[in-house]
């Protein structure tokens, strides 16, 4: 999208908290927070202050990431009701600083990492924030409806990251991980779009909901959550976690289970399930991993 396409703007009110809401900071703490939990997980002692220094390095990639994304998206965004009031479609960050401003943070964060930790690590992060920006921005969002079936994969990375970060390694257990992000993304992210399908018809944007309608999205929400509850329990079989988070996995991913199917039964412009469903899943993810660390912490002391 080119500069010419957005309104001009007077750029006179930016403020550090403009920058800062371009790091997409609500979305992004749940995703360093997953980053933190692969880290806590992985095998091997890094100095605790590169530790920190690591997860600092991928938090400021991820908000680059999230700049990036509103630097592409600009024009989509002036035109979604709940986008419009975003520093750049508000006329207070001009697009040009929101892209200086990603991509430098961008490579900050790749090369601290780099420093910090490993260069597998580093490879990764890189590698994510390119989905996210180039694949899933610049390329699929706008072209299917599969769009965050497979640039979900972006946001699935980062216990992956953070597992690297911390061992040098990427074995099958951060792989897990990454496969419960992977499988939860559409049913976080489609419950969303079917009560914001309005935004997403005028944005021109081919959101599942929009493409192939209600019933359809409903449809597959279910099928995702069933899969999703099923390999929430994974980590138990692989030996990767107890029965305490056996027993969280299994109770949130029933209630994951019951919330999709209240979805897929709502009639026709019904909003409430997917409202409570797009609240929950957030819950769910956070739950999830937060039982995981409780288990990694408890075994310290036990
Ligand atoms: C392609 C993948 C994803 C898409 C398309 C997506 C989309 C969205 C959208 C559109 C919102 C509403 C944001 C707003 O109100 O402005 C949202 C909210 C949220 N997402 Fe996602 N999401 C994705 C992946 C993730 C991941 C991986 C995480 C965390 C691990 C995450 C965590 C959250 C959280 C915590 C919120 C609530 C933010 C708030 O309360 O403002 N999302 N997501
Ligand atoms: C470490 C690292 C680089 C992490 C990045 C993780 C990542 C890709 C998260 C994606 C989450 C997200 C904000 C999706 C929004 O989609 P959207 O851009 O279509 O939503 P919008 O309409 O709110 O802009």
């Amino acid at each position: 999208m080119s500069d010419t396409a957005m309104p001009q703007q007077a750029y006179d009110l930016a403020g550090p908290k403009d920058y800062f809401a371009l790091l997409k900071p609500r979305v992004m703490s749940l995703v360093i927070f997953t980053a933190f939990v692969g880290m806590a997980l992985a095998p091997g002692a890094l100095n605790p202050v590169l530790a920190a220094v690591s997860l600092l390095a991928i938090a400021v990639g991820a908000g680059a990431s999230g700049a990036l994304n509103m630097w592409w998206d600009a024009d989509i965004d002036a035109v979604m009701a709940r986008t419009v009031s975003r520093p750049i479609p508000s006329g207070r960050v001009p697009r040009s600083e929101a892209a200086a401003f990603g991509g430098f943070l961008s490579l900050l964060s790749v090369f601290l990492l780099a420093l910090a930790s490993n260069y597998l690590a580093a490879g990764l992060l890189a590698f994510t924030i390119f989905f996210y920006v180039v694949i899933y921005s610049m390329w699929l969002k706008r072209s299917t409806p599969q769009n965050i079936v497979i640039g979900g994969a972006a946001g699935a990375l980062p216990p992956v990251v953070g597992w690297a970060a911390m061992s040098g390694t990427a074995p099958l257990e951060a792989w897990v991980l990454f496969a419960i992000i992977f499988l939860w993304t559409p049913p976080h992210f489609w419950a969303l779009a079917l009560y914001k399908r309005g935004d997403y018809e005028r944005a021109g944007v081919p959101m599942m909901p929009v493409v192939k309608g209600e019933a359809s999205t409903r449809k597959q929400i279910f099928a995702y959550a069933l899969i999703l509850a099923a390999s929430g329990v994974a980590p138990f079989f692989i030996d990767m976690a107890g029965l305490f988070y056996l027993s969280v996995s299994a109770v949130l991913g029933a209630c994951f289970v019951w919330l999709s199917w209240k979805v897929l039964r709502a009639d026709e412009g019904e909003q409430g399930p997917a409202k409570k469903l797009f609240g929950f899943s957030i819950l769910y993810l956070f739950g999830l991993f937060a039982a995981l660390l409780v288990e990694r912490l408890a075994s310290f002391y036990v």
